[in-house]
């Protein structure tokens, strides 16, 4: 049983089509990416996964049915605009809100206290929110989100006014939310961040669904005929096969003429003696990817 499934769902906002008929499923115990260009519709179909709002059509169901009050309770969700009580001191709101989610004082006090420490925060307890740093009310947000630990996250741009330090901190500890069997719904700008962690991934564009499956079976999808070859060996000036070559950083990028296959080309290699370290096909990112989706582009055009 999946722990998310969306099916058709369609959300229009007066004349606009926000959601426009999207599937996708999310299966238990991975980090899925629900990725998209500004104004593309994550954002609407989040609020209707937690159903802050009903779709015009089309049905979610989660952990099995439809969204019930226990149900929210099991859900933690870090929206994309930070809201906390900013008159309040840290320490104070956080075990307010996690008693707010079903924690005993005693539950909340202990379980804040382990994760001030934790985000590096333990020092702040006592101010307000309004006198933390921008970085460090993300990470205030964060613990909201995870404090009552819930089955499923859903987080929307977790990294973006973090420092390298507190971005790995966070990456870290989705790792191991992961590996505690909990479901992750990220989304994210950080196309490196979702080739680090997403098992699977959709990309919605104007509302439709236009990338959705696993991530590594994509980027192959997308992948041309360029390889990747890492040698201390020169290369001479033609090789059957290859159209032209570049020279890298330890080794060389090829592009295959049409029609060669790689094992031709390494196959070539190894005759002309030439010492291979590394022979793989170039697999695009997914900056390239999204940019390749959002601008009409099909695989291997
Ligand atoms: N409450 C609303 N009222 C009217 N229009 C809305 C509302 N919420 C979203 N929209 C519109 O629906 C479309 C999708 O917005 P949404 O916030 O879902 O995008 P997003 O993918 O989350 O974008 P971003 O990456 O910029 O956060 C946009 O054109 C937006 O203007």
């Amino acid at each position: 049983m999946s722990t998310i499934q969306v099916e058709n769902i369609v959300k229009s906002f007066g004349s606009q089509r926000a959601v426009d008929g999207v599937n996708f499923e999310v299966n238990p115990g991975e980090i899925f990416g629900l990725l998209g260009p500004n104004g593309a519709g994550k954002t609407t179909t989040i609020r209707i996964i937690l159903d802050i709002f009903k779709p015009d059509s089309g049905n979610v169901a989660i952990l099995g049915g439809p969204m019930t009050e226990d149900k929210k309770n099991r859900i933690g969700y870090l929206p994309e605009e930070r809201g906390l009580y900013q008159e309040i001191k840290l320490e104070q709101c956080l075990v307010y809100l996690a008693t707010l989610k079903g924690l005993s004082k005693a539950e909340a006090n202990k379980r804040v206290s382990e994760y001030l420490e934790r985000f590096d925060l333990a020092d702040s307890r006592k101010k307000k929110l309004k006198e933390l740093s921008k970085g460090m009310q993300q990470k205030a947000q964060l613990i909201v989100t995870l404090v009552h630990e819930p089955e499923i996250l859903i987080i929307d741009e977790p990294f973006s006014a973090l420092d390298p330090v507190n971005t790995q901190m966070v990456k870290d500890l989705l790792l191991e939310q992961r590996a505690k069997g909990r479901t992750i719904v990220l989304c994210t700008h950080q196309m490196h961040q979702v080739e680090e962690l997403c098992d699977r991934i959709v990309l919605i564009d104007k509302g439709k669904a236009m990338l959705y499956g696993d991530l590594n079976e994509i980027r192959r999808q997308y992948a041309g005929q360029d390889l990747i070859l890492r040698t201390p060996t020169l290369l001479p000036a033609t090789i059957p096969g290859v159209s032209s070559y570049l020279r890298t950083n330890g080794g060389y990028h090829l592009k295959l003429a049409a029609g060669t296959a790689p094992q031709a080309v390494l196959a070539e290699l190894v005759k002309e003696n030439i010492l291979v370290e590394q022979f793989e096909i170039a697999m695009p990112t997914m900056d390239e990817i999204f940019i390749r989706v959002v601008t009409g582009e099909t695989p291997n055009e």
